[in-house]
């Protein structure tokens, strides 16, 4: 497999504040990575330094060897990188199909493979995006960073809010995601046991540094080490 994604020494935040700090760590085509840590450890600004909405202060991140830096977020996202932001992000006036229509790219991943996956999308593909529950929110927000065709989905706290059951729905889909598509995937989580599930490597933030770097299986077995760190239940 070769490299993807490299981040080295990158120091970066909003403005003048800094919040990651020498952040290094690579990833391959195809990988799955669960991105840890407490609340306000800079996890999202990870995931958003990537789609080019911090300043980066120092470093580099290189693209399949390019430099990303500079490049603006809708560049990113032609090249391959997929977002699915925690917030969501979707559009009141616009229909379920249109928000998947709208960003379509070329590649695997059309309204017909993206219904397969989702076959309630198929259902609600006429209801504007405010008419939707959460997890069909969720579910609309992977949706269309899949239309994109990307090579990295950068997942957001994807189970955040959900009912147990569409959890469960959610994670069925990105396990297979992140086995056999070729796609590789970072996952941003607060039940990090999921995460570790989904993923073959970790890493934990602490305050905007790196404080830990394992393969996911080990570290889910290091219970202490996940209760200092993560704050697991
Ligand atoms: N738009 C912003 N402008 C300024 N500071 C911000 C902004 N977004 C986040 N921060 C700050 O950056 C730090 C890291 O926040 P971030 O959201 O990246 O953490 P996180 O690990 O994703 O936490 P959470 O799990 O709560 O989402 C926090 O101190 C936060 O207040």
């Amino acid at each position: 497999m070769s490299e993807l994604l490299r981040l080295d020494n990158v120091t970066a935040g909003y403005g003048d504040g800094i919040v990651l700090d020498d952040v290094s760590f690579s990833l391959k085509e195809g990988d799955s990575l669960a991105l840890l840590g407490r609340n306000g450890v800079g996890k999202t600004t990870l995931l958003v330094t990537l789609m080019g909405f911090t300043r980066l202060h120092k470093g580099r991140l290189a693209w399949r060897g390019r430099d990303l830096g500079g490049m603006p977020t809708f560049r990113r996202a032609h090249a391959g990188l997929g977002w699915v932001p925690q917030e969501r992000l979707m559009f009141p006036s616009l229909s379920v199909e249109e928000h998947l229509t709208s960003v379509a790219r070329p590649g695997r991943w059309t309204l017909k493979t993206v219904y397969r996956v989702f076959p309630r999308l198929r259902e609600r593909r006429a209801n504007l995006g405010n008419q939707l529950s959460g997890g069909e929110q969720q579910m609309l927000a992977i949706g269309r960073a899949l239309m994109v065709n990307p090579s990295l989905l950068l997942l957001d706290e994807p189970m955040e809010g959900l009912a147990p059951i569409i959890v469960q729905e959610l994670v069925s889909v990105i396990r297979d995601l992140t086995t056999g598509t070729g796609m590789a995937v970072i996952v941003v989580e607060q039940h990090a046991r999921l995460a570790l599930a989904l993923t073959r490597q970790a890493i934990i933030l602490d305050r905007g540094r790196i404080v830990h770097r394992s393969d996911s299986a080990s570290l889910a077995h290091d219970d202490r080490l996940l209760q200092r760190l993560v704050a697991v239940a």
